[in-house]
């Protein structure tokens, strides 16, 4: 796009807090949105539950639970439409850089298109070539997959990757257990901490481990201080550097990354690379994504991307009002603008999605965790909440108790399978009843004249129901929460694809890392002077009398 163009697409929008329908908002807000009451909506409406429900891609939404009427949909409809949601999606589709502290277009959608149309019959010449860049690197992908699969040598799989390069296939992986591959492991190794890689390097051999070293940078500290010592062992361990050799590195090591000169510089001849549209925290779908289709086979890997393009069909052309991630980043900043509610609890009853909270951290809170607009000015109002949780019934016997009877309101997300796993199926009734005498527990409450007995009620919840889980529903539901995320984000006017703020960290832990080596606390402030000097000393001691 020219220079002239971007500048007025960027100048165009309006923040939100400056439109009509931020103003009406309020006004709403303070004469009955403050006060809402869910039991009494539902006693004034019998179509409450059929007005409020969602039909998307294989999610059906139950969203009549929350704090909102038909004023509030309507009104929240107008933000939208004055904030120029259509415009920002389409700018998105369009491959315009809506990343624009990086000058990137964001296009993660491209990766699940089937072919053809590559990129849509109206897509850009750069779109239509990205799209044909997907579909060589996914077909050399899925098919060095299935060799894996088939390679009766190789019977562990590690992934070293953090962030987005980790937590997205290491969910999917988890979700799709019921799948894997019999006789080979996949195992996921992120933190720097010694203790996760030194504990499985224990139980493995070099000869019959496989290691994936997904970044999309590779150069971030933890997967680069990972990848070596993992080298090192391999090497260690009777491999060789000689591609020649009956052990060879280049054989043992692949690298999932858009730095295939890095990733040579290492030793690795195999890299399935992908593009700078493609943000970290979007990327499981992209070759980042080898683990979960070696773990699960090609033919589901793609059963993935098929449920994620429906919602992407879903998103792109249902109407606003029908639109299921519009209507949930809508709900988004209804709750943290209006009512002030500062987080939300994911609830997946489901054991397969344990690892969704984790996941859905980075998604939601990196994404739109900021503080100022996509100019870089500073935003008076908040932006992402707190996003957390736990898989149902555990979190019950945790912290429900909170969600239920403490002075915070926290809307919960119950994610519901209507069809459980292959074990133990008599249980799986059980298992949806709690959901939903959880989120029934939260809307109606009880009362009692004992204080520690009254349940207040009209606590929100929003239930997610997928049919059974597979690859294509938590494909569907994948693309469902990125794209809420997009829509709360441009709402915001922040730019949901950059993540300055995890910078200033790293820069300082390179800092101190030889400091705690020699010593050298010249320059620092004194609490990370004090704990330094006592980290060296080699023993606690008590602290220092005042003087
Ligand atoms: O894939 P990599 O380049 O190794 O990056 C891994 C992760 O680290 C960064 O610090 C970012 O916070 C994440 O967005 C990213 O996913």
């Amino acid at each position: 796009m020219p220079a002239l163009e971007q500048d007025i697409f960027r100048d165009q929008r309006t923040r939100c807090d400056h439109t009509p329908a931020w103003v009406a908002l309020q006004a709403h807000f303070e004469a009955t949105g403050r006060h809402f009451d869910v039991r009494g909506a539902f006693a004034a409406d019998p179509a409450r539950y059929r007005a409020f429900s969602q039909e998307a891609p294989h999610v059906f939404a139950d969203l009549s639970r929350n704090r909102i009427d038909h004023a509030t949909e309507a009104l929240l409809l107008d933000l939208a439409r004055q904030c120029g949601l259509e415009q920002q999606r389409q700018a998105m589709w369009m491959g315009e850089p809506i990343n624009t502290t990086e000058q990137r277009a964001v296009l993660h959608h491209l990766l699940r298109q089937p072919v053809p149309p590559l990129g849509g019959a109206d897509a850009a010449p750069f779109i239509a070539q990205a799209g044909r860049d997907v579909h060589r690197t996914l077909q050399a992908m899925l098919s060095y997959a299935d060799s894996v699969r088939q390679d009766a040598r190789i019977t562990d799989i590690v992934s070293i990757g953090i962030g987005g390069s980790g937590l997205g296939p290491s969910m999917a992986v988890t979700a799709l257990e019921e799948h894997w591959q019999a006789g080979q492991r996949v195992h996921f190794v992120s933190n720097v901490d010694g203790m996760e890689l030194g504990s499985l390097l224990r139980r493995l051999r070099p000869e019959s481990t496989l290691f994936l070293i997904a970044s999309k940078t590779f150069t971030t500290a933890e997967t680069m201080v990972n990848a070596h010592a993992a080298r090192d062992w391999f090497l260690a361990h009777g491999g060789s550097t000689d591609t020649n050799a009956d052990l060879p590195l280049a054989r043992h090591f692949v690298a999932l990354s858009t730095n295939v000169d890095a990733a040579r510089g290492f030793g690795i001849t195999t890299t399935f690379g992908f593009w700078d549209w493609v943000g970290g925290r979007f990327s499981l779908w992209s070759a980042i994504g080898l683990p979960i289709a070696i773990a699960v086979g090609s033919k589901m890997f793609q059963q993935l991307l098929a449920g994620a393009h429906a919602m992407d069909e879903h998103f792109y052309t249902a109407p606003l009002e029908h639109n299921l991630p519009v209507r949930l980043g809508l709900l988004d900043i209804w709750y943290r603008n209006f009512h002030g509610f500062s987080s939300r609890c994911i609830a997946p009853y489901s054991h397969g999605l344990r690892r969704l909270s984790a996941y859905l951290q980075q998604l939601e809170m990196e994404s739109n965790g900021k503080g100022v607009d996509w100019r870089g000015q500073a935003l008076p109002y908040a932006t992402s909440p707190v996003v957390w949780g736990e898989p149902g019934t555990n979190g019950q016997h945790a912290f429900f108790q909170m969600i239920h009877q403490g002075k915070d309101i926290i809307p919960v997300e119950f994610i519901v399978l209507r069809q459980g796993g292959r074990d133990l199926p008599e249980q799986h009734s059980r298992l949806v009843a709690n959901a939903l005498a959880q989120a029934q527990a939260l809307m109606l409450g009880r009362d009692s004249a004992c204080g520690h007995r009254h349940f207040s009620g009209n606590r929100p919840s929003t239930v997610l129901l997928l049919e059974r889980l597979n690859a294509t529903s938590l494909g569907a539901l994948l693309a469902l929460y990125e794209h809420r995320v997009f829509v709360s984000g441009s709402l915001w006017g922040i730019n949901s694809f950059d993540q300055w703020g995890v910078e200033l960290g790293k820069q300082l832990a390179s800092n101190l890392e030889p400091r705690l080596a020699s010593g050298d606390a010249q320059g620092l402030d004194g609490a990370t002077a004090g704990l330094l000097r006592r980290l060296r000393s080699g023993q606690q001691q008590p602290c220092e009398p005042l003087p």
